[in-house]
Protein backbone atom coordinates (compact mmCIF):
# COMPACT_ATOMS: atom_id res chain seq x y z
CA UNK A 1 0.00 0.00 0.00
CA UNK A 2 3.23 2.17 1.49
CA UNK A 3 4.40 1.45 -2.24
CA UNK A 4 1.15 2.46 -3.81
CA UNK A 5 0.78 5.61 -2.24
CA UNK A 6 4.23 6.11 -2.98
CA UNK A 7 3.54 6.01 -7.05
CA UNK A 8 0.40 8.20 -7.27
CA UNK A 9 3.05 10.56 -5.63
CA UNK A 10 5.03 10.20 -8.54
CA UNK A 11 6.69 13.51 -9.46
CA UNK A 12 7.95 12.55 -12.55
CA UNK A 13 7.63 15.73 -14.57
CA UNK A 14 10.74 16.31 -16.72
CA UNK A 15 11.78 20.28 -17.23
CA UNK A 16 11.13 22.13 -20.16
CA UNK A 17 14.36 21.57 -22.47
CA UNK A 18 17.02 24.96 -21.40
CA UNK A 19 18.81 24.70 -24.69
CA UNK A 20 17.74 26.95 -27.32
CA UNK A 21 17.39 24.04 -30.26
CA UNK A 22 14.71 22.89 -28.21
CA UNK A 23 12.52 25.36 -27.68
CA UNK A 24 9.09 25.56 -29.56
CA UNK A 25 9.48 25.48 -33.16
CA UNK A 26 6.65 28.83 -33.22
CA UNK A 27 7.53 30.67 -29.64
CA UNK A 28 4.55 31.76 -27.61
CA UNK A 29 4.85 35.90 -28.00
CA UNK A 30 4.87 36.74 -23.82
CA UNK A 31 1.26 38.18 -22.87
CA UNK A 32 1.39 41.77 -23.54
CA UNK A 33 1.36 43.09 -19.72
CA UNK A 34 4.53 40.43 -19.04
CA UNK A 35 6.45 42.06 -22.04
CA UNK A 36 5.39 45.97 -21.06
CA UNK A 37 5.58 47.95 -17.63
CA UNK A 38 2.03 47.89 -16.68
CA UNK A 39 0.85 46.84 -13.17
CA UNK A 40 -2.17 44.94 -13.33
CA UNK A 41 -4.19 42.88 -16.24
CA UNK A 42 -7.73 42.72 -15.34
CA UNK A 43 -9.84 40.02 -17.09
CA UNK A 44 -12.79 40.03 -14.54
CA UNK A 45 -15.68 42.64 -14.28
CA UNK A 46 -15.63 41.51 -10.88
CA UNK A 47 -12.15 41.44 -8.87
CA UNK A 48 -9.73 44.31 -10.14
CA UNK A 49 -7.44 44.64 -7.50
CA UNK A 50 -5.45 41.75 -5.62
CA UNK A 51 -6.04 43.43 -2.08
CA UNK A 52 -9.89 42.63 -2.87
CA UNK A 53 -9.44 39.08 -2.32
CA UNK A 54 -9.13 37.66 1.31
CA UNK A 55 -6.58 34.24 1.38
CA UNK A 56 -8.53 31.34 3.14
CA UNK A 57 -5.97 28.91 2.99
CA UNK A 58 -3.33 27.29 1.12
CA UNK A 59 -4.81 24.48 -1.76
CA UNK A 60 -2.16 23.04 -2.80
CA UNK A 61 1.77 23.30 -4.14
CA UNK A 62 3.20 22.96 -7.55
CA UNK A 63 6.14 23.46 -8.84
CA UNK A 64 5.56 27.03 -9.84
CA UNK A 65 4.29 28.19 -6.82
CA UNK A 66 1.21 27.92 -4.27
CA UNK A 67 -2.42 28.02 -4.65
CA UNK A 68 -4.78 29.66 -2.27
CA UNK A 69 -8.31 29.31 -1.98
CA UNK A 70 -8.96 33.09 -1.55
CA UNK A 71 -12.74 35.30 -1.24
CA UNK A 72 -13.55 38.21 -3.09
CA UNK A 73 -14.03 40.77 0.44
CA UNK A 74 -17.20 42.68 -1.51
CA UNK A 75 -18.98 39.77 -3.09
CA UNK A 76 -17.73 36.83 -0.90
CA UNK A 77 -17.60 34.70 -4.15
CA UNK A 78 -14.71 31.87 -4.14
CA UNK A 79 -11.42 31.81 -6.27
CA UNK A 80 -8.56 29.79 -5.91
CA UNK A 81 -5.26 32.23 -6.52
CA UNK A 82 -2.00 30.85 -7.70
CA UNK A 83 0.78 32.72 -6.61
CA UNK A 84 4.45 32.26 -8.67
CA UNK A 85 7.36 33.58 -7.01
CA UNK A 86 8.67 36.42 -9.41
CA UNK A 87 12.36 35.74 -8.85
CA UNK A 88 11.01 31.96 -10.07
CA UNK A 89 14.01 30.53 -12.43
CA UNK A 90 13.72 30.67 -16.24
CA UNK A 91 12.29 26.97 -16.57
CA UNK A 92 9.55 28.15 -14.23
CA UNK A 93 9.01 31.29 -15.91
CA UNK A 94 8.52 29.61 -19.05
CA UNK A 95 5.92 27.60 -17.73
CA UNK A 96 4.13 30.20 -15.92
CA UNK A 97 4.29 32.66 -19.23
CA UNK A 98 2.83 29.68 -21.20
CA UNK A 99 -0.23 28.87 -18.89
CA UNK A 100 -1.33 32.50 -18.93
CA UNK A 101 -1.17 32.87 -22.79
CA UNK A 102 -3.29 29.65 -23.04
CA UNK A 103 -5.31 30.33 -20.14
CA UNK A 104 -6.07 33.70 -21.79
CA UNK A 105 -7.00 32.09 -25.07
CA UNK A 106 -9.57 29.08 -23.70
CA UNK A 107 -12.84 29.33 -23.10
CA UNK A 108 -14.33 26.40 -22.11
CA UNK A 109 -17.06 24.87 -19.12
CA UNK A 110 -13.94 22.28 -19.71
CA UNK A 111 -11.58 24.20 -19.45
CA UNK A 112 -10.48 25.97 -15.80
CA UNK A 113 -11.17 28.99 -16.13
CA UNK A 114 -9.51 32.27 -15.33
CA UNK A 115 -10.66 35.41 -13.90
CA UNK A 116 -7.67 37.44 -13.91
CA UNK A 117 -3.87 37.89 -13.84
CA UNK A 118 -1.89 40.38 -11.70
CA UNK A 119 1.41 40.71 -12.28
CA UNK A 120 3.97 44.03 -11.50
CA UNK A 121 7.74 43.51 -12.67
CA UNK A 122 10.15 41.95 -10.40
CA UNK A 123 6.83 40.82 -7.79
CA UNK A 124 4.78 37.76 -7.88
CA UNK A 125 2.84 36.84 -11.08
CA UNK A 126 -0.63 35.90 -9.58
CA UNK A 127 -3.79 34.11 -11.39
CA UNK A 128 -7.23 34.16 -10.30
CA UNK A 129 -8.91 30.96 -11.60
CA UNK A 130 -12.16 29.17 -10.69
CA UNK A 131 -12.47 27.47 -7.77
CA UNK A 132 -12.89 23.24 -7.45
CA UNK A 133 -14.19 22.43 -4.63
CA UNK A 134 -13.29 18.87 -5.06
CA UNK A 135 -9.67 19.46 -5.56
CA UNK A 136 -7.73 16.93 -8.64
CA UNK A 137 -9.05 13.64 -9.57
CA UNK A 138 -5.61 12.38 -7.39
CA UNK A 139 -6.87 13.49 -4.53
CA UNK A 140 -10.28 12.15 -4.85
CA UNK A 141 -8.71 8.66 -5.81
CA UNK A 142 -7.11 8.97 -2.60
CA UNK A 143 -9.80 10.12 0.07
CA UNK A 144 -12.70 8.17 -2.06
CA UNK A 145 -10.50 5.14 -4.03
CA UNK A 146 -11.49 3.70 -6.86
CA UNK A 147 -14.63 4.95 -9.37
CA UNK A 148 -16.90 2.87 -10.77
CA UNK A 149 -17.77 2.73 -14.94
CA UNK A 150 -20.57 5.25 -15.25
CA UNK A 151 -18.18 8.12 -13.03
CA UNK A 152 -15.65 7.28 -14.82
CA UNK A 153 -17.27 7.32 -18.93
CA UNK A 154 -18.92 10.69 -17.22
CA UNK A 155 -15.34 11.56 -16.24
CA UNK A 156 -13.51 10.35 -19.31
CA UNK A 157 -16.69 12.28 -21.99
CA UNK A 158 -15.79 15.55 -20.19
CA UNK A 159 -11.97 15.26 -20.75
CA UNK A 160 -12.58 14.49 -24.02
CA UNK A 161 -14.94 17.30 -24.54
CA UNK A 162 -12.44 19.52 -22.74
CA UNK A 163 -9.35 17.90 -25.28
CA UNK A 164 -11.95 18.36 -28.28
CA UNK A 165 -11.85 21.92 -27.61
CA UNK A 166 -7.91 22.51 -27.20
CA UNK A 167 -7.37 20.36 -29.86
CA UNK A 168 -9.62 22.75 -32.02
CA UNK A 169 -7.64 25.61 -30.98
CA UNK A 170 -4.27 23.42 -31.97
CA UNK A 171 -3.54 23.30 -28.42
CA UNK A 172 -1.71 20.21 -27.32
CA UNK A 173 -2.06 19.66 -23.41
CA UNK A 174 0.70 16.99 -23.32
CA UNK A 175 0.35 16.43 -19.20
CA UNK A 176 -2.95 14.98 -18.39
CA UNK A 177 -3.20 12.82 -15.41
CA UNK A 178 -5.01 12.68 -12.69
CA UNK A 179 -3.54 15.51 -10.88
CA UNK A 180 -4.09 17.84 -13.57
CA UNK A 181 -7.75 17.17 -13.68
CA UNK A 182 -9.71 19.28 -11.20
CA UNK A 183 -13.39 18.49 -9.80
CA UNK A 184 -16.18 19.87 -8.15
CA UNK A 185 -19.14 18.56 -6.00
CA UNK A 186 -21.45 18.11 -8.98
CA UNK A 187 -18.82 16.07 -10.60
CA UNK A 188 -18.08 18.55 -13.46
CA UNK A 189 -13.86 17.72 -14.29
CA UNK A 190 -12.32 20.62 -15.40
CA UNK A 191 -8.97 20.37 -17.66
CA UNK A 192 -5.72 22.71 -15.64
CA UNK A 193 -2.44 22.88 -15.74
CA UNK A 194 -1.10 24.24 -19.33
CA UNK A 195 2.64 24.68 -18.12
CA UNK A 196 3.92 22.60 -20.57
CA UNK A 197 1.30 22.66 -23.23
CA UNK A 198 1.67 23.56 -26.67
CA UNK A 199 0.01 25.61 -29.55
CA UNK A 200 -0.01 23.67 -32.68
CA UNK A 201 2.05 26.41 -35.47
CA UNK A 202 1.13 24.21 -38.12
CA UNK A 203 -1.20 20.94 -38.16
CA UNK A 204 1.33 18.31 -38.92
CA UNK A 205 4.02 20.12 -36.89
CA UNK A 206 5.93 17.30 -34.79
CA UNK A 207 5.58 17.91 -31.08
CA UNK A 208 8.81 16.09 -29.77
CA UNK A 209 10.01 17.07 -27.08
CA UNK A 210 10.34 15.39 -23.43
CA UNK A 211 7.96 17.87 -21.41
CA UNK A 212 5.05 16.93 -18.85
CA UNK A 213 5.28 14.02 -16.62
CA UNK A 214 7.34 11.02 -17.94
CA UNK A 215 4.53 8.70 -16.62
CA UNK A 216 1.64 9.70 -18.38
CA UNK A 217 3.76 9.84 -22.17
CA UNK A 218 2.90 8.11 -24.97
CA UNK A 219 4.85 5.42 -26.60
CA UNK A 220 5.80 8.09 -29.68
CA UNK A 221 7.35 10.85 -27.56
CA UNK A 222 9.84 7.90 -26.24
CA UNK A 223 10.12 6.55 -29.60
CA UNK A 224 8.92 8.63 -32.47
CA UNK A 225 10.56 6.37 -35.35
CA UNK A 226 8.52 2.98 -34.15
CA UNK A 227 4.86 4.45 -32.55
CA UNK A 228 4.88 7.88 -34.01
CA UNK A 229 3.69 7.72 -37.83
CA UNK A 230 3.10 11.20 -38.86
CA UNK A 231 3.65 11.82 -35.17
CA UNK A 232 1.52 15.31 -34.39
CA UNK A 233 1.20 15.48 -30.47
CA UNK A 234 -2.67 15.30 -30.30
CA UNK A 235 -2.52 11.62 -30.04
CA UNK A 236 -0.32 11.66 -27.31
CA UNK A 237 -2.93 13.49 -25.01
CA UNK A 238 -5.58 10.31 -25.74
CA UNK A 239 -2.57 7.83 -24.26
CA UNK A 240 -2.26 10.34 -21.13
CA UNK A 241 -6.47 10.28 -21.07
CA UNK A 242 -6.29 6.75 -21.05
CA UNK A 243 -4.14 5.90 -19.01
CA UNK A 244 -5.51 8.02 -16.01
CA UNK A 245 -9.33 6.59 -16.49
CA UNK A 246 -7.64 3.16 -16.36
CA UNK A 247 -5.38 4.70 -12.73
CA UNK A 248 -8.78 5.51 -11.52
CA UNK A 249 -10.34 2.29 -12.36
CA UNK A 250 -7.78 0.29 -10.45
CA UNK A 251 -6.50 2.75 -7.86
CA UNK A 252 -2.99 2.69 -9.03
CA UNK A 253 -0.58 3.60 -11.82
CA UNK A 254 -1.33 0.99 -14.12
CA UNK A 255 1.65 0.40 -15.91
CA UNK A 256 4.33 -0.85 -13.21
CA UNK A 257 4.02 -4.23 -10.37
CA UNK A 258 3.92 -2.93 -7.20
CA UNK A 259 7.86 -4.56 -6.59
CA UNK A 260 9.10 -2.25 -9.75
CA UNK A 261 10.72 1.02 -8.77
CA UNK A 262 9.06 4.29 -10.48
CA UNK A 263 12.25 5.53 -12.37
CA UNK A 264 12.67 6.84 -15.69
CA UNK A 265 14.18 3.82 -17.02
CA UNK A 266 12.39 1.57 -15.85
CA UNK A 267 9.07 3.73 -17.21
CA UNK A 268 10.72 4.38 -20.91
CA UNK A 269 10.90 0.35 -21.00
CA UNK A 270 7.42 -0.18 -19.31
CA UNK A 271 5.75 2.27 -21.94
CA UNK A 272 8.02 1.37 -24.85
CA UNK A 273 8.59 -2.29 -24.84
CA UNK A 274 5.58 -3.65 -22.92
CA UNK A 275 2.27 -4.78 -23.22
CA UNK A 276 -0.26 -1.77 -23.14
CA UNK A 277 -2.42 -1.91 -20.32
CA UNK A 278 -5.84 -3.20 -19.58
CA UNK A 279 -8.49 -3.39 -17.40
CA UNK A 280 -9.14 -6.63 -16.44
CA UNK A 281 -11.85 -9.31 -17.22
CA UNK A 282 -14.70 -7.76 -15.12
CA UNK A 283 -14.84 -4.74 -16.75
CA UNK A 284 -17.66 -4.35 -19.41
CA UNK A 285 -16.70 -4.80 -23.16
CA UNK A 286 -17.24 -1.13 -23.98
CA UNK A 287 -14.95 -0.24 -21.72
CA UNK A 288 -12.40 -2.80 -22.42
CA UNK A 289 -12.49 -1.46 -25.62
CA UNK A 290 -12.42 2.15 -24.54
CA UNK A 291 -8.86 1.79 -22.83
CA UNK A 292 -8.34 -0.41 -25.74
CA UNK A 293 -8.97 2.15 -28.53
CA UNK A 294 -6.94 5.08 -26.21
CA UNK A 295 -3.28 2.72 -25.73
CA UNK A 296 -3.06 1.95 -28.68
CA UNK A 297 0.98 2.13 -29.06
CA UNK A 298 1.03 2.81 -32.24
CA UNK A 299 -0.43 6.62 -32.48
CA UNK A 300 -1.47 6.35 -36.13
CA UNK A 301 -3.76 3.59 -34.98
CA UNK A 302 -5.17 5.19 -31.66
CA UNK A 303 -8.36 7.01 -31.44
CA UNK A 304 -8.56 10.37 -32.32
CA UNK A 305 -11.00 12.32 -29.64
CA UNK A 306 -13.66 12.83 -32.22
CA UNK A 307 -13.86 8.92 -32.28
CA UNK A 308 -14.09 8.71 -28.91
CA UNK A 309 -16.75 11.01 -28.18
CA UNK A 310 -19.00 8.28 -30.43
CA UNK A 311 -17.13 5.27 -28.48
CA UNK A 312 -20.25 2.64 -26.91
CA UNK A 313 -18.30 3.82 -23.51
CA UNK A 314 -19.06 7.41 -23.75
CA UNK A 315 -22.07 7.89 -26.14
CA UNK A 316 -24.33 5.15 -24.16
CA UNK A 317 -23.45 7.08 -20.78
CA UNK A 318 -25.01 10.21 -22.88
CA UNK A 319 -28.12 8.77 -23.90
CA UNK A 320 -28.98 7.48 -20.44
CA UNK A 321 -28.24 10.80 -18.73
N1 LIG B 1 -8.65 26.04 -9.48
C1 LIG B 1 -8.36 25.27 -8.43
N2 LIG B 1 -9.32 24.93 -7.54
C2 LIG B 1 -9.03 24.16 -6.48
N3 LIG B 1 -7.79 23.67 -6.19
C3 LIG B 1 -6.79 23.96 -7.05
C4 LIG B 1 -7.02 24.77 -8.21
N4 LIG B 1 -5.84 24.88 -8.88
C5 LIG B 1 -4.95 24.19 -8.18
N5 LIG B 1 -5.50 23.64 -7.09
C6 LIG B 1 -4.81 22.81 -6.07
O1 LIG B 1 -3.49 23.30 -5.90
C7 LIG B 1 -2.55 22.26 -6.20
C8 LIG B 1 -1.33 22.88 -6.86
O2 LIG B 1 -1.70 23.37 -8.14
P1 LIG B 1 -0.62 23.84 -9.18
O3 LIG B 1 -1.29 24.07 -10.48
O4 LIG B 1 0.21 24.96 -8.65
O5 LIG B 1 0.37 22.66 -9.14
P2 LIG B 1 0.55 21.41 -10.01
O6 LIG B 1 -0.76 20.92 -10.57
O7 LIG B 1 1.32 20.45 -9.20
O8 LIG B 1 1.33 21.99 -11.22
P3 LIG B 1 2.79 22.47 -11.41
O9 LIG B 1 3.64 21.79 -10.41
O10 LIG B 1 3.03 22.02 -12.78
O11 LIG B 1 2.74 23.95 -11.28
C9 LIG B 1 -3.30 21.27 -7.07
O12 LIG B 1 -2.75 19.99 -6.96
C10 LIG B 1 -4.71 21.35 -6.50
O13 LIG B 1 -4.83 20.54 -5.35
Amino acid sequence: MALVRQRRNLNLRLPLPESPDCLPRCPLPLPPTLLSSSTTTITSQEVDRLSDLEKLKVLGHGNSGTVYQVRHKRTSAIYALKVVNGDCDTTVRRQIFREIEILRRTDSPFIIRCHGIFEKPSENISILMEYMDGGTLDTLLKSHGTLSELSLSNIACQVLDGLNYLHSQKIVHRDIKPANLLVNQKMEVKIADFGVSKIMCRSLEPCDSYVGTCAYMSPERFDPDTYGLNYNGYAADIWSLGLTILELYLGHFPLLSPEQTPDWATLMCAICFGEPPSLPESASEEFQSFINCCLQKDSSKRWTVSQLLSHPFISKNLKSS
